[in-house]
């Protein structure tokens, strides 16, 4: 595919993929363009239809599913979630650089497609402070965060093994996980704009 490498972003939620991402687009303006993904949750406060995800139901999403609109998708959590080809096809017909937030099924899947992404894993520092940082979210039920932390304990382990993640970023303090962030994007795009 040409044009600029799109980059994945993955790791345990609760990682801060959302928090850099937003803070990325925000600096970055006319760079980066979000995929943005369907999914069978319901929307936080604040979320936007369209905008953070696309908000649908299970039905509608399996339709869509056999008739090949999707790229991957994954169960997480209780829910769907899924990248659509119209999804990445909009950033890239902006000639944006196409950012995804994918779990890592999703970066699986995303490695049997020509898409040839750069793969970056957001980690926690550990599984504490992950726990403490999804309670103060407050996002999730008792149940949801529980299915969280299992998922990111699986997660935390393979994002370890060697060739599944180009670079992993401990999101410790912020401002130092984003500055590498933007380093290795600024790296990747002067290697191949
Ligand atoms: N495979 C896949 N995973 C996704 C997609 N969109 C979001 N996710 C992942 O689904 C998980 C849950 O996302 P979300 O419900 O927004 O919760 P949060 O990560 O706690 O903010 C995260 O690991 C996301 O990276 C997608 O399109 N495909
Ligand atoms: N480096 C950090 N230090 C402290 N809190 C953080 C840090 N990064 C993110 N957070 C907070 O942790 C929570 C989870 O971050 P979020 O971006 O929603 O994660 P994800 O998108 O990976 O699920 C949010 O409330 C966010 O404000």
């Amino acid at each position: 595919m040409s044009g600029p490498r799109p980059v994945v972003l993955s790791g345990p939620s609760g990682a801060g993929k959302s928090t850099l991402l937003k803070k990325l687009m925000k600096d970055h303006e006319g760079v980066f363009g979000f995929s943005v993904s369907h999914t069978t949750r319901n929307p936080r406060p604040g979320e936007e239809d369209g905008k953070d995800y696309h908000f649908t139901t299970r039905e509608v999403m399996q339709e869509g599913i056999d008739n090949g609109e999707f790229i991957e998708n994954a169960e997480f959590s209780g829910n769907m979630y899924g990248t659509s080809k119209a999804a990445v096809e909009d950033v890239r017909a902006k000639n944006l650089i196409c950012i995804l937030d994918v779990d890592i099924q999703g970066v699986r899947r995303i490695k049997e497609t020509d898409l040839n992404p750069i793969y970056i894993s957001i980690q926690p520092p550990s599984i504490e402070i992950l726990e403490q940082r999804l309670r103060d979210r407050q996002t999730e039920t008792e149940d949801s965060l529980q299915k969280r932390l299992e998922a990111a304990r699986i997660d935390m382990e393979l994002s370890k093994e060697p060739g599944v993640f180009d670079v992993v970023i401990i999101n410790d303090d912020l401002e130092r996980a984003y500055e590498e962030l933007k380093d290795i994007l600024n790296e990747v795009n002067q290697k191949k704009p």
